[in-house]
């Protein structure tokens, strides 16, 4: 498979630095090397561009959301580098980073497909959180609600103007952090959720069965896959923002993203939320590794 990698050097979405670093750690560690040998070719590495602002000025272009203007440019630029990667039948990777990046990622695979787009969201969290509901301005937990068309800011437009995707393809899994704002949004868009306690009581293989007769159903033919790190144990993933205890372990979490894969059907993929900063004896880049092997593996033999 031919992929560009983008960088997406962003914490603002967390307001924790650390995960900025994560795309650079993760090309440090050879992970060109390990597309690459698997049969894959990687034939650009972009870095989108994040301008500074300082800690107190998280709140000088919004009240209520926090590095609003750092934010929005990033994505914006984002944007048009997976749209133009699209284009170039080239599938984009993007290295988180934090999950706000989810905003420009599917706002330019949603314009590429003519908003005939399904979203995987593979996360701790639901992500779905508006200005009104959430409870910490941290833009990371909202990027499902924006893409859904809540809200009235300019991250609701970039590429085009207002909703990138119906709820009723919004596909999340993982989840067991919900706010309790969230799940009215959820009910409001017919939002599909695994949450980890349907992982554990049916088995990830009924929930995988689940979902891909789900996309069957609905003649889904793209798919725009979002993994965010914290989907997996707290254990696995000391170095993330936002852990979370009883998450998926390496193996559940596997069987999903091959899965998925293998349906031929995902046209873009964000790895997102790797804090090295936060990482205890390299645990959390292990396994981060361990996964993109599994990517890059089932990426392969496309
Ligand atoms: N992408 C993430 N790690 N999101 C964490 C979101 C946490 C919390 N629900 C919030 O909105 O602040
Ligand atoms: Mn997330």
């Amino acid at each position: 498979m031919k992929i560009n990698f983008i960088k997406v050097p962003i914490f603002y979405g967390s307001d924790r630095p650390g995960v900025e670093l994560g795309p650079d750690t993760m090309i440090q560690n050879n992970i060109i090397d390990i597309f690459e040998k698997k049969g894959n070719i990687i034939k650009k590495i972009f870095n989108t561009n994040v301008d500074k602002y300082s800690e107190q000025e998280k709140f000088a272009t919004s009240k209520k959301l926090k590095y609003y203007k750092g934010i929005l440019d990033a994505n914006k630029d984002l944007a048009n580098k997976l749209y133009e990667t699209l284009k170039e039948g080239i599938l984009p990777f993007v290295l988180g980073g934090d999950h706000s990046l989810g905003i420009g990622s599917i706002a330019a695979t949603s314009k590429f497909h003519n908003k005939d787009l399904a979203v995987i969201w593979i996360d701790a969290h639901t992500d779905i959180n508006t200005i009104e509901t959430s409870p910490s301005a941290n833009i990371h937990g909202m990027p499902l609600s924006i893409s859904l068309g809540e809200g009235n800011t300019e991250l609701n437009n970039i590429l085009f103007n207002g909703k990138k995707i119906n709820g009723n393809n919004v596909y999340i899994l993982g989840a067991r952090s919900v706010d309790d704002g969230e799940y009215g949004i959820l009910e409001k868009h017919n939002v599909n959720v695994w949450y980890m306690n349907d992982i554990k009581e049916k088995g990830i293989e009924a929930c995988i069965e689940e979902l891909l007769l789900k996309l069957k159903e609905k003649n889904t033919k793209n798919i725009h896959l979002s993994y965010d790190i914290d989907s997996l144990d707290e254990k696995l993933v000391p170095g993330t923002g936002t852990p979370e205890k009883d998450g998926m372990n390496i193996e559940q979490s596997e069987k999903l993203i091959k899965s998925i894969i293998q349906t031929k059907l995902v046209r873009s993929i964000d790895f997102v939320e790797f804090n090295p900063m936060k990482d205890i004896n390299d645990i959390t880049l292990k396994n981060v590794i361990k996964m993109l092997n599994v990517f890059s593996l089932e990426l392969s033999k496309l």
